[in-house]
């Protein structure tokens, strides 16, 4: 974008996804319709994105162009502090929202997506003008955007993507320079990570979908595009899977034959993983949609789990177990590189209650503890009040509990994850030069026997 020195240690990447063509001159109007409504969708509020992708003008759009109407609106999310710098430079008053829709889809495809800037602009200028509420505008979108393209963006800077209360938490718990990096994170979209099972070579894995494979054992590559086709998706050779994500399980270190609980389990990429171990496991989530994606991953990889459909606090059972997993709900806003619509649905007063519910929950999990047994807690969450201030509560409440410090680099953590406590507050902008991963806190407890 405008400040291209800053894009980052790894340089501008080519486009993800081709631009409808020319000659489907209509489709390409769909498209970036369709771009729009799953961008003022995804602002809406959390889920928007996700179900805008069954309403009907985006759903009838042909795979290819349904997919760079996703590209488009997730850049526009990415950057979406950037291009209404440089719109505000060149709008005297507001326009509608409809207007700054159309400019803010075109913007996204000419400095994020570099699509040609004729296509881009002229596909505007064709939305502006079929709808009466934004055809009188029409004249106004032609003249932006062919201002943006003749003058150049002009100089933007990275922390106007995020909120500005997200960005103030963020800077007065990690610091200025931290926020910098992590705004400078939040503006790539990340490679794909995969997670593979244990009797398969991850340099093997890493050959077949030109990857590379990291510490810990994730294989991440740059492909883009549907992973089911995808060699060695079919006979479950790997799962996608964050590498910050694979951190918890591994730290876990469940042993074949031990009882294990994965207690927030679906979609189940820990689950995996813990299955793999050979350890017996019981996979539990309150949520049966989100267990049939769970079943359909065991399913594919040959693994098996006891599936449990309940919230954990319910669950009527007296079995314990050597170790359990809990994964907690969360704001999940350390998952802004993959998700950047999470910045956006995210609102302060959800921090607090979703803390009441990991309170909850720890309490649930340390029940189903055996003695001696361990407990790993995490959250995909930057929020202290739900990592770190949760163990710090949980610990005050529970002495039958401690610390078991991590290792972080035998987990597959960047090793400056290590708080002084032995926790892992893992934070997107780490690992930049291997195109960082996933913001995370996780941390090891022991009943004491
Ligand atoms: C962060 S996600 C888990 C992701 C999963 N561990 C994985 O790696 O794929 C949190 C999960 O907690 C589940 N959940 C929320 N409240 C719960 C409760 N009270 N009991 C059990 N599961 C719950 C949600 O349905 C959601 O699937």
């Amino acid at each position: 974008m405008a400040d291209k020195a800053r894009t980052g240690a790894r340089g501008p990447r080519p486009p993800r996804v081709e631009a409808p063509r020319d000659e489907a001159a209509d489709i390409g109007v769909e498209a970036r319709l369709a771009a729009g409504v799953l961008l003022n969708a995804a602002l809406e509020g959390r889920g928007g994105l996700d179900s805008a992708l069954s309403f009907r003008e985006v759903a009838d759009l042909p795979g290819p162009d349904r997919a760079f109407a996703r590209a488009v609106a997730m850049a526009a999310l990415r950057r979406l502090g950037e291009i209404d710098q440089i719109l505000d430079r060149r709008l005297q008053k507001a326009p509608p929202l409809a207007v700054r829709t159309i400019l803010r889809v075109a913007l996204a495809q000419t400095l994020v997506l570099d699509t040609p800037a004729f296509a881009a602009v002229s596909t505007a200028v064709k939305l502006a003008e079929r709808d009466p509420k934004t055809r009188p505008y029409k004249n106004l979108v032609n003249a932006v955007l062919r201002g943006v393209d003749r003058d150049g963006p002009g100089l933007t800077t990275a922390e106007s993507n995020l909120p500005e209360w997200l960005a103030a938490r963020w800077r007065a718990t990690y610091g200025e320079p931290a926020l910098a990096a992590l705004a400078l994170a939040a503006r790539e979209e990340p490679d794909t990570d995969l997670s593979v099972k244990p009797d398969v070579d991850p340099a093997a894995v890493a050959a077949d979908v030109e990857g590379e494979a990291l510490e810990g054992g994730t294989v991440r590559t740059g492909r883009r595009g549907d992973v089911a086709s995808w060699p060695g998706f079919e006979d479950g050779s790997w799962w996608v899977q964050d590498a910050a994500a694979a951190v918890p399980a591994r730290l876990l270190a469940p042993k074949a034959g031990e009882a294990v609980i994965d207690l927030c389990a679906a979609p189940g990429g820990k689950t995996l993983q813990l299955c793999a171990s050979g350890a017996s496991v019981v996979a539990l989530d309150r949520s049966d949609t989100r267990l049939k994606r769970l079943r359909a991953n065991l399913e594919r990889t040959g693994l098996t789990a006891e599936v449990v459909v309940t919230p954990a606090e319910d669950w009527e059972d007296d079995r314990s177990f050597d170790a359990v997993l809990l994964d907690a709900p969360c704001t999940a806003t350390g998952t802004f590189r993959r998700n950047p619509e999470v910045l956006r649905a995210t609102k302060p007063a959800e921090v607090a209650k979703l803390a009441d519910v990991q309170h909850r929950l720890l309490d649930a999990a340390a029940e189903r503890v055996k003695p001696g047994g361990r407990l790993v807690y995490c959250v995909c969450s930057m929020e202290r009040e739900e990592g770190e201030t949760q163990i710090i509560a949980f610990l005050r409440r529970n002495p039958a509990f401690k610390t078991v410090p991590a290792d972080p680099v035998a987990v597959g953590s960047p090793a400056e994850a290590l708080t002084p406590e032995g926790w892992l507050r893992i934070l997107p902008s780490m690992w930049a030069e291997k195109g960082g991963l996933d913001g995370f806190f996780v941390a090891r407890l022991e009943r004491v026997a």
